[in-house]
């Protein structure tokens, strides 16, 4: 079962699915399609790599797997965490949530420029990254896990019950619009 986790960068994607290493596979994207150059152009002006998901897909399927039919396989799980993972086949997607003030100071905490950290906390008042997800893979398949006030541990655990099945889908619990 691929499980992928997604999310506004400044989400907690890394920390909370580092949690997970030690009991099921984990693949983080972004590191690859930085040293394997899934990428076909940079984009200067927003200091971000424009990704060739086709090759990044086929590189995921062969390393890891496809998507499985049997969305129970609890056994034997990938998750796929980046905020491109939405774009890829899954059996169940995972959309971290955090409150777009807050997630502006975890990226300015982080080392990102304001300009960056800004341009994420818009995309997350506006459901950028929800809305692809619900587009590309139906709302019966995507978890939203708010972030806000949870530890990663927290969000590592909600991660978990989205993987044994023991979380119902929700897609457009939240609403930040007024952080906008
Ligand atoms: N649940 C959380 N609560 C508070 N801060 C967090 C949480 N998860 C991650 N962070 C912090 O926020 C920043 C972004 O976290 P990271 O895991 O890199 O997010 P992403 O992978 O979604 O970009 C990091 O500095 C991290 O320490």
């Amino acid at each position: 079962m691929r499980v992928v986790v997604t999310g506004t960068p400044g989400t907690g994607k890394t920390s909370a699915t580092a949690l997970l290493e030690d009991e099921c596979t984990v693949a983080h994207l972004n590191d690859e399609v930085r040293d394997r150059e899934f990428w076909t152009e940079r984009d200067e002006e927003r200091d971000s790599l424009v990704v060739d998901v086709e090759k990044l897909e086929a590189w995921v399927d062969e390393e890891y797997g496809e998507a499985s039919d049997d969305a129970d396989d609890a056994d034997d799980v990938t998750i796929v965490e980046s905020h491109l993972a939405h774009l890829l086949p899954a059996d169940r997607v995972v959309v971290l949530r955090c409150r777009p003030d807050v997630l502006e100071s975890r990226l300015l905490d982080r080392g990102e420029n304001e300009a960056k950290a800004s341009e994420n906390r818009e995309s997350e008042a506006l459901d950028v990254i929800l809305a692809e997800a619900v587009e590309e893979h139906g709302v019966d398949s995507v978890y939203e896990v708010e972030t806000t006030e949870q530890s990663p541990e927290a969000v590592a655990d909600a991660i978990r019950a989205v993987v044994a099945g023991d979380r119902e889908p929700s897609a457009g619990t939240v609403d930040y619009l007024e952080y906008l």
